[in-house]
Formats: C-alpha cells, sequence, structure tokens
C-alpha cells in the first residue's frame, strides 16, 4: 500500500509548524455522556483517562461478561503450605517503548507504586530466553558479545550472516516490500529463508501466531519503514544512528504525540506531587520499573484493572452495568448528529442515547452490534465497507496451563522460559505448545511458599480451522502439557496445583493489509458517525497490555477539543513534515525536545 515515494513525499512537504493539522478531533464544548463498550483493560483505560481530565462528562460501561478485566485473571490458589498466584492470561509488563511509559504514567496516577514487584535486567530471567529447537534448548544471545558464538555455532542461527548480506546487497522489491507482504515472505525475501522458523518462534510468544500470515508492516512497522524509505533494515538502522549524533530521531508520530501527552499530564501533576509526603518513594518505584526487564504487581496483573474498577466505582459520574448485552449502534439521527442510539438485550428493548461511544471489544462484534440486520435503519454501502473490514479480523484460541510442583529444582535452567517455533519437527511437539514460562524465575515474590511454577502455551495458530468438538478440553490440556514437560525439560514429577484455562478468541491476528484496512476503518466510521464513534483495543493498535492501555488513553484525547498547538509538535522540535491524520506515519523528531525522563 505504502510506496517509497509516499514515505518520500512526508519528508518533502512544506516544513512549519502552521501547516500541521491537529489529528484530534474538535467537539462542542457540551457534557458528553460516554458509552464505553468492553470492560477490560482498554475500555477501564479509556474511563480513567476521561475521568483524569477533568471534563464535564458522565461516562457507562456496558460489559456482556459478569465481571470486568477481560483477559486479564490472577487468581491465588492453595497448596499446602500456602498460597501461589496463578496467571491465566497475560502475567507481566514491560516498560519498553510509549506503551510501556504510558502504563507507568496510568499506574502513577492509580497510585499503585507501592504494588510493583519487578524483575532486573540482569537477572537470570531476563538473560536467559530459550528456543527449543530441534530437540534441546537453545540459549539465545543476549548481548552483542554474545553473538559470534551464537551466529557460528547454532543450527537456528543459519542465515544470518547470510540474511545481513543481503540485506545490504538486495534492491527494494516493491512487488512483496511495498506490498504489505507477511513476515514470512519479507524475511525470505530481504534477509533468508532460514530465519523464518525463529522468527516463528517470537511470533508465537506474541501472537501465538502464524509467520506466514502475520503482516510484517503491521507487526514491525519500524523495520517496514527502514526498508521502504532506506531500501534495507540495516540501511535504516545505520542512517538512524548517524542522524543520531545530529540529534534527529525517527518514530512513529503515535508514539511522538503519546509522550508528549505523558509529559504534558506528568507536568500538570506537578502541584499535587510537591504535596505528596511519599512522593520520593513512589517515583523510585516507578524509576525502578522503568528500568526493569518485566514487572508486575504484588497480587498479580489484575491489581491493575482492579484498582481502575475501584475508582471508577467511587466516581459519581460513573456507570458500570455488567452482563450487558449491546445489540446495535445507530447514528442518532433525531438530534442531526447531536449523537448515537444504543439498543440493548437480546431483542433490543432497552435504548439509550450517547453522545460518544468508544468500543473496546473485538472487531468482529461490533462489525454485528453495528450492521445488525435485525434493527438496521441505515444499511448503506458504508455500512458495509465497515462491517466487512471489522469481521475479517481473525483471532485465535490459546490454552493457558498453570502448574505448580513443590519441588524447588525441577528446572534443567534458569530463565524466563522457552518458545518452540512453527518448524519443530512434529515429534517432539504433537501438543501443538507454543512456548513455556517458567514463572517461578520470571518474576519472585507472588507466592507464600517455594517451589516451580510453569505455565505451558498451546494451540493459537496450529487451531486455525479447527472445530468446537476438535479443540481439547481442559482435561486433555493439561495431559498435553504434562507430556510436553516431560519430553522437553524431563519433568515428570506430579504437579501439586493444575489449572488450564481455554481463552478462546483472545488475541486478533493482524494479516496482510492490516493497517492499511484500519485506515480506511476508521475513515469510513469517522465520515458517518463524525467522530461519535472511537475505536480502541487489542483488534486495532497493538495485542500487549500495554498497547491496549495506551489504545485506551488515546481514544480518551481524542474525544477531547485539544486545540493545534497542544498537540506539541512545535517549532525546533518536528524535524520533517508528514501527514498528522496517519497515525501510522512516522516523523522525525529533534531528541532535545521529546522528553522520554518520565518519571
Ligand atoms: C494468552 C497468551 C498471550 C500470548 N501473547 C500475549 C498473550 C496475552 C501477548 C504478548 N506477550 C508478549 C508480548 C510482547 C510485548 C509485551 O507486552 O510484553 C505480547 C503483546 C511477550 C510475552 N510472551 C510471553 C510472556 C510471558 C510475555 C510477557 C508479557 C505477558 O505476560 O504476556 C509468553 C507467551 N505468550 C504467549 C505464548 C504462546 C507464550 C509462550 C511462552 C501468547
Amino acid at each position: 500500500m505504502y510506496s517509497r515515494v509516499k514515505y518520500a513525499r512526508w519528508r518533502l512537504l512544506t516544513p512549519g509548524y502552521g501547516s500541521l493539522r491537529c489529528y484530534f478531533a474538535t467537539q462542542p464544548q457540551k457534557e458528553k455522556h460516554i458509552a464505553i463498550l468492553g470492560g477490560g483493560i482498554t475500555g477501564l483505560s479509556a474511563a480513567t483517562d476521561i475521568l483524569a481530565r477533568g471534563e464535564p462528562c458522565r461516562i457507562t460501561i456496558l460489559e456482556s461478561q459478569a465481571r470486568l478485566g477481560g483477559w486479564i485473571t490472577s487468581e491465588f490458589v492453595d497448596v499446602p503450605g500456602g498460597k501461589v498466584l496463578f496467571e491465566k492470561g497475560c502475567r507481566t509488563l514491560r516498560p519498553a517503548g510509549a506503551s510501556g511509559l504510558t502504563t507507568l504514567s496510568m499506574i502513577h496516577h492509580l497510585g499503585l507504586e507501592e504494588e510493583l514487584l519487578t524483575s532486573s535486567k540482569d537477572s537470570a530471567a531476563a538473560r536467559n530466553r530459550y528456543v527449543y529447537y530441534p530437540d534441546r534448548l537453545i540459549r539465545m544471545p543476549s548481548s552483542f558479545a554474545e553473538l559470534p558464538k551464537f551466529l557460528l555455532f547454532e543450527p537456528l542461527a543459519k542465515g544470518m550472516i547470510a540474511g545481513v548480506l543481503n540485506d545490504f546487497l538486495k534492491p527494494y522489491r516493491s512487488d512483496i516490500e511495498g506490498n504489505d507482504a507477511s513476515v514470512a515472505d519479507v524475511i525470505s525475501n530481504r534477509l533468508h529463508p532460514a530465519l523464518v522458523n525463529l522468527v516463528s518462534a517470537v511470533l508465537h510468544g506474541i501472537y501465538a501466531g502464524n509467520v506466514q500470515t502475520l503482516s510484517f508492516n503491521a507487526i514491525f512497522p519500524q523495520l517496514d519503514y527502514y526498508i521502504k524509505q532506506h531500501g534495507g533494515i540495516a540501511r535504516g538502522m545505520l542512517y538512524n544512528m548517524r542522524r543520531a549524533w545530529y540529534d534527529e530521531v525517527v518514530l512513529p508520530l503515535h508514539d511522538v504525540l503519546t509522550m508528549q501527552q505523558i509529559m504534558r499530564d506528568w507536568d500538570a501533576r506537578r502541584d499535587r506531587r510537591a504535596q505528596d509526603h511519599c512522593m520520593e518513594e513512589r517515583t523510585a518505584a516507578l524509576q525502578e520499573a522503568k528500568r526493569s526487564s518485566i514487572y508486575s504487581f504484588k497480587k498479580g496483573i489484575q491489581q491493575l484493572p482492579d484498582r481502575m474498577e475501584e475508582l471508577l466505582r467511587r466516581d459519581p459520574r460513573v456507570g458500570i452495568e455488567t452482563g450487558c448485552l449491546v445489540s446495535s449502534i445507530h447514528a442518532d439521527e433525531t438530534q442531526g448528529f447531536g449523537g448515537l442510539l444504543v439498543r440493548m438485550g437480546a431483542n433490543g428493548e432497552t435504548e439509550r442515547h450517547y453522545t460518544h461511544v468508544v468500543s473496546t471489544i473485538p472487531s468482529t462484534r461490533l462489525g454485528e452490534i453495528l450492521c445488525s440486520d435485525h434493527f438496521d435503519i441505515d444499511m448503506d454501502e458504508a455500512s458495509h465497507e465497515i462491517k466487512t473490514i471489522l469481521q475479517l479480523n481473525r483471532t485465535v484460541n490459546v490454552m493457558v496451563v498453570n502448574f505448580w510442583f513443590s519441588e524447588l529444582d525441577l528446572l534443567p535452567v534458569k530463565g524466563f522460559g522457552y518458545l518452540i517455533p512453527k518448524e519443530t519437527p512434529a515429534g517432539q511437539n504433537p501438543e501443538c505448545g507454543l512456548g513455556v514460562i517458567f514463572d517461578s524465575d520470571a518474576l519472585q515474590g507472588q507466592d507464600t511458599v517455594q517451589g516451580t511454577k510453569l505455565t505451558v502455551m498451546l494451540g493459537g495458530h496450529y487451531w486455525d480451522n479447527w472445530s468446537e468438538k476438535d479443540l481439547p478440553s481442559t482435561s486433555d490440556g493439561i495431559s498435553k502439557a504434562r507430556s510436553l514437560l516431560s519430553r522437553h525439560l524431563g519433568i515428570t514429577a506430579e504437579p501439586m496445583a493444575t489449572c488450564a484455562t481455554m481463552r478462546r478468541n483472545c488475541i486478533p491476528q493482524y494479516g496482510t493489509h492490516h493497517l492499511s484496512r484500519m485506515r480506511i476503518l476508521r475513515q469510513a466510521l469517522q465520515d458517518k458517525y463524525k467522530g461519535r464513534l472511537l475505536l480502541a483495543g487489542s483488534s486495532y493498535d497493538g495485542v500487549g497490555v500495554s498497547d491496549c492501555i495506551r489504545s485506551g488513553v488515546y481514544a480518551s484525547h481524542s474525544l477531547d477539543s485539544i486545540p493545534k498547538a497542544s498537540t506539541g509538535l512545535g517549532e525546533g522540535f518536528l524535524k520533517s513534515q508528514t501527514d498528522i491524520d496517519d497515525p501510522g506515519a512516522f516523523v522525525s523528531v529533534s531528541q532535545r525536545h521529546l522528553r522520554w525522563n518520565f518519571p
């Protein structure tokens, strides 16, 4: 979809502040009544951020389940001598990047600093990450110094040296690289086919997804930018290193806007911080989390949505409705574009009017709600296009199997865990394993008793097209996970606690052309609903917890009438011009003006 020409054009447009158009919609200043569809981490983050902005508004969170928090579920289970924490989905957070900083800023806002638990960058867990291939654990290099040995002696690294050379020498291929190909296609064409297997392992650990179908452009936007702008990954990296010398850095526009907002929020809270006697300890805890490799909370990652829920429930401006089925949404023609009409209940028996709706539910479900044939009165061409795009987003099922063993030294190695690449011989992975996390090494301080805690992840893309009856039951999942642990790690001990949870449709899969589809979708929604219906969550903007928090916060900002000047992209800051309406764009900015020094 993108061409090098378009990237070049961004850099050639007339420089200057005056020509920037504000990314955020300008709305009249009347009280908003905002419906947030979905009470998972994205919806809760959006609601928390909207309230923090202090504008007059009312918020109603509409959640279909009986509880809030979405996929995040931390549960203590009793074992002999104490309690251990089982995480039934995501478990840790990373401080890196703009999303990481948004989460830290949110933690600060929630006053959760003293609950933080961190794992440092020099811990065994941070340094030792493994890949199982073809029949043993291989430690991944954790520094440049370890790279030569890995490159020379590991079969898994085959193709890396040739890949770097290819990247330098091969001309840009517009048929593949200009046309949003899959990760596998770009890696094998630009680098080396042998590297696809290693990358498949990484994608298992993030998307539980298939390297052959995930979009390179959506998964590795910065690398995609280097290829399109500079004709290669290594060339792009070198160019950027050179520009950094002259105080210039190229970043996604989305990241830059997020950073600016975090710094504004941090500065705005200066007075409050000055009055807080615990601020030194709080700031120190935040700084430790920012320096860490991963972090979570003493009672698990669920403390984050739990605290959001607690604060939201206390606020008289917020209503929370659980077990609530939204059946349709329409532009509210009766009041011009005064708002949206939301129907609830299986037959749409309840009707409500809202000025805005922030949808954080899976896109396929939103497609059904926006274009439900049952109630629809305005099923025009645009509605069909919106529905088609929303429903093209696929998802995968993952079975999460938690184990706790009373034995202390069951694991053959210490580390974060291991990932299983796609080309692992079938005899080594008949269980469709994606990876194993060594929880008791990865993060300490959550359990009241010592032992070995592991999580086995099964399924993902391997279960694509499996019918409901073919998917394993939870007891099958436990047997599969135990046989995998026995084969890979030699663990045959009897676990003292076990829990298997099937996470249906938990991780969206960004297929090829995902980003361009999302651009078309947002534009179509803007045209049809005039900025009253906003999208956020893992279907669109990244699948990690921090991505979801950032996406919720971003939706909250988009509701605001932020004047152009406050986007922060002022004179001296923006070194190249860009299309500010495109959140997928990259901008070249002055490092001096970009303050990453939060907290
Ligand atoms: C349900 C399982 C999930 C798998 N991936 C994700 C979930 C929720 C999402 C995810 N996991 C990671 C990232 C990268 C960025 C980040 O936020 O850290 C994302 C978006 C990295 C990661 N992978 C595993 C862990 C423990 C982490 C740290 C973050 C977290 O706790 O999720 C291990 C792992 N995740 C999955 C598999 C199959 C797997 C295998 C060992 C799928």
